[in-house]
């Protein structure tokens, strides 16, 4: 699960892929869903079968508590095993780290910015780093794959700790940083920044302990595998759930709403095979597939549309394909 624990950041990375509505504001999200009360936030986890939580934002640590006492709550709710990573772009002092090494983090990943990639043996990143490790957190630093990462990564090797590179992505809100900077796209198919990766290949020689985050497997890998354990959790019975954790199902939109129910008990579908709701029925595509002639000549003189859609697996989750019949 990703937490999202304040839009707040006191950097400006021209890189940063917050969107205007999280960037600034303090508010607080468990993936997708906006977490008013702790309940929100342990539905959420349950909902997807977490097996871990990445402490996101933001800067989580411009609010130290609250990151403490979702650490805390965590683990009371789903055990030691729930394996919880956090990010920061702060060096914090010793105290700080000791209060989350204590309320049970596993791991912390750190993000200077670029401007000390050159010189982070002299930098207060050097301390945290060095403190996080003695406390026995899992330390590493993650950065997007950029010009001077392999300086990073030398410094990674020396001090014993990981180094994550992301490749560089394109956002709808850093889109235009990225060109200013001379980035462009790398095709049209993708939204990885053209020569990123050339960054990380020259790391790749620094460091051991290196691992490269494409902008492809973040977006097939990661995404598909959430929406997998989602979907399995929420999908109804007639349901179809893809390999991406997409849905498919059928609808019969708008009309004689009361005339389609009537039809398609008169043909005896089973209950479990179909939801009513506010202006449309929702039925397994198959049965839908299956009566599509017969519903059409009753109920399309009604303005009844008839319809296969694939969406993401959220209650009005983004819609990926909408198929007349
Ligand atoms: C999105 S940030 C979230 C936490 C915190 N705001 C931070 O920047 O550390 C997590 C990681 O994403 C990476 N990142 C930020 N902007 C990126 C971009 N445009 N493309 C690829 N990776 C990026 C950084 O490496 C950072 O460590
Ligand atoms: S530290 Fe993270 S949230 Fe803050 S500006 Fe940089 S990328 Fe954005």
């Amino acid at each position: 699960m990703v937490l999202f624990v304040t839009g707040l950041c006191p950097k400006n990375c021209f890189y940063c892929p917050l969107s205007n509505e999280r960037r600034g504001k303090d508010i607080i999200f468990a993936n997708e869903r906006p977490v008013k009360s702790d309940e929100d936030l342990l539905k959420e986890a349950e909902l997807m079968d977490a097996l871990g939580t990445g402490i996101t934002g933001g800067e989580p640590l411009l609010k130290v508590e609250r990151v403490v006492y979702y650490i805390r709550l965590l683990k009371a709710s789903f055990g030691k095993s729930h394996h919880i990573h956090l990010y920061t772009s702060l060096a914090p002092d010793r105290w700080t780290l000791e209060k989350l090494a204590k309320a049970g983090l596993d791991e912390i990943r750190f993000h200077p910015p670029q401007s000390v990639w050159g010189e982070l043996r002299h930098s207060p990143y050097s301390a945290a780093l060095q403190n996080a490790k003695e406390l026995g957190m899992e330390t590493g630093i993650e950065i997007p794959s950029l010009e001077g990462a392999e300086k990073v990564a030398a410094f990674a090797e020396e001090m014993g700790i990981f180094l994550n590179l992301n490749e560089l992505e394109f956002s709808d809100n850093n889109s235009e940083a990225l060109l200013e900077s001379g980035f462009s796209l790398e095709s049209d198919t993708s939204c990885a920044a053209a020569g990123s990766c050339v960054h990380a290949e020259n790391a790749y020689r620094a460091c051991k302990r290196i691992h490269f985050c494409s902008s492809t497997y973040k977006d097939a890998v990661q995404l598909r595998k959430r929406f997998q354990r989602i979907a399995k959790n929420t999908a109804r019975e007639f349901d179809e759930i893809t390999e991406d954790g997409t849905l498919i199902y059928g609808v019969i939109n708008g009309g004689d709403q009361t005339l389609a129910e009537e039809i398609l008990r008169e043909v005896e579908v089973p209950d479990e095979l179909f939801e009513v709701k506010e202006g449309k029925i929702e039925v397994a595509w198959w049965v839908l597939e299956d009566l599509k002639d017969g519903l059409k000549e009753e109920l399309e003189p009604f303005g009844t549309k008839l319809f296969i859609i694939e969406r993401h697996p959220f209650e009005d989750g983004l819609l990926v394909e909408l198929i007349p019949l």
